[in-house]
């Protein structure tokens, strides 16, 4: 419940993060109109067949026209070209943001696009799944997720201010972050974590082809979970790792010396540093838990640490 935030906001990239936002600003009531364009054909005939948007426009200039708020939700990658083509449509006064998983590379490839009088507040909500398109999205995906906004040197703080509030009337935290610290944290929190999903399927593959079909019928709940990540759309995070790259190269160097060392320990037998090193693992994700940080952890894993 909230009441209306622009007048008009435009959805650029019709996929799961701009779908859950039209569902999420329809429901509160967040935007009087809200206009749509994907550049695929079927994507938009899919978005006019299941109702999102009030509007689904066939140009990207057609739905920024008059509008209060665009946002940026296609592949990092695709940023600069989407910018570049918007640019001379823009209202002046208009906000343009994003929703990219990337912050600094963001910033380079659009900023540079928009004319003076437009203001850019980038953001990342910190909320997804591994699905993708406009048939994916759901209305209550930020609720109580972190939504990043990164806004850089001479961004006006009432359109930051202003777009704080309609993340929040879609039910989301927000938080205010230097883009290159923000793409290192997630480089730890979510880039290199799915590097590492992508490779562990990738082997359990390869394994299959050995054990016949062994790895996928005795898959246990944790390579499940692997499995989900690494379902995620090959696009974007090709994206990601293209555009983050300094931060993800550094973390992966940390996890890979991290991973000889344990492959040692192994290796000799030295059965003390496993059991070190797993109890320190088990005591952050308690410390995450009791400091009520895991929105999604089963009330197990709470009364478990209260007993
Ligand atoms: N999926 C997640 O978990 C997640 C979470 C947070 C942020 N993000 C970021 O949000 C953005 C969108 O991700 P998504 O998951 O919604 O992707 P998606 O694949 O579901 O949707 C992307 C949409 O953009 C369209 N598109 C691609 N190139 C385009 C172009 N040049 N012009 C116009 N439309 C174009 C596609 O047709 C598709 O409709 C990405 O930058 C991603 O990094 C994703
Ligand atoms: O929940 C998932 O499936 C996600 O991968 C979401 C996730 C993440 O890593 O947490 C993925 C990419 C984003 O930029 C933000 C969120």
């Amino acid at each position: 419940m909230s009441g209306e935030v622009y007048g008009k906001v435009a959805l650029i990239g019709l996929g799961l993060i701009a779908s859950s936002m039209f569902w999420a600003t329809r429901r509160a009531g967040l935007a009087g109109h809200v206009s749509g364009y994907a550049r695929s054909e079927a994507t938009r005939e899919t978005a006019r067949r299941i109702g999102l948007c009030h509007e689904v426009c066939e140009s990207a200039a057609e739905a920024v026209a008059d509008a209060d708020l665009v946002v940026l939700a296609v592949p990092v990658g695709a940023m600069a070209s989407v910018a570049a083509e918007i640019a001379p449509h823009l209202k002046p006064g208009a906000t343009v943001t994003d929703v990219g998983s990337v912050k600094r590379r963001v910033i380079d490839d659009v900023a540079p696009h928009l004319p003076e009088g437009v203001h850019f507040v980038p953001g990342h909500p910190l909320a997804g799944t591994e699905h993708s398109g406009p048939e994916s999205g759901f209305a209550t995906l930020f609720e109580n997720r972190w939504c990043l906004l990164v806004p850089v040197e001479g961004t006006d703080a009432d359109a930051t201010a202003r777009l704080r509030v309609y993340w929040e009337g879609m039910g989301a935290k927000v938080d205010e972050m230097d883009a290159d610290h923000h793409d290192l944290v997630l480089a730890v929190t979510s880039h290199t974590p799915h590097l590492i999903a992508y490779t562990m399927v990738g082997v359990a593959d390869d394994l299959r082809r050995v054990t016949d079909s062994e790895v996928i019928k005795y898959s246990a709940a944790g390579f499940r979970d692997f499995t989900r990540i690494a379902a995620s759309d090959p696009t974007m995070w090709r994206d990601v790792f293209l555009t983050n790259k300094d931060a993800t190269l550094e973390i992966l160097g940390r996890f890979t010396e991290e991973l000889f060392a344990l492959q040692r320990a192994i290796r000799t037998g030295d059965g003390e540093q496993l059991f070190d090193y797993f109890t320190r693992t088990r005591a952050i994700r308690r410390g995450i838990i009791e400091a009520g940080q895991d929105t999604d952890a089963p009330d197990f894993g709470r009364a478990k640490v209260e007993r």
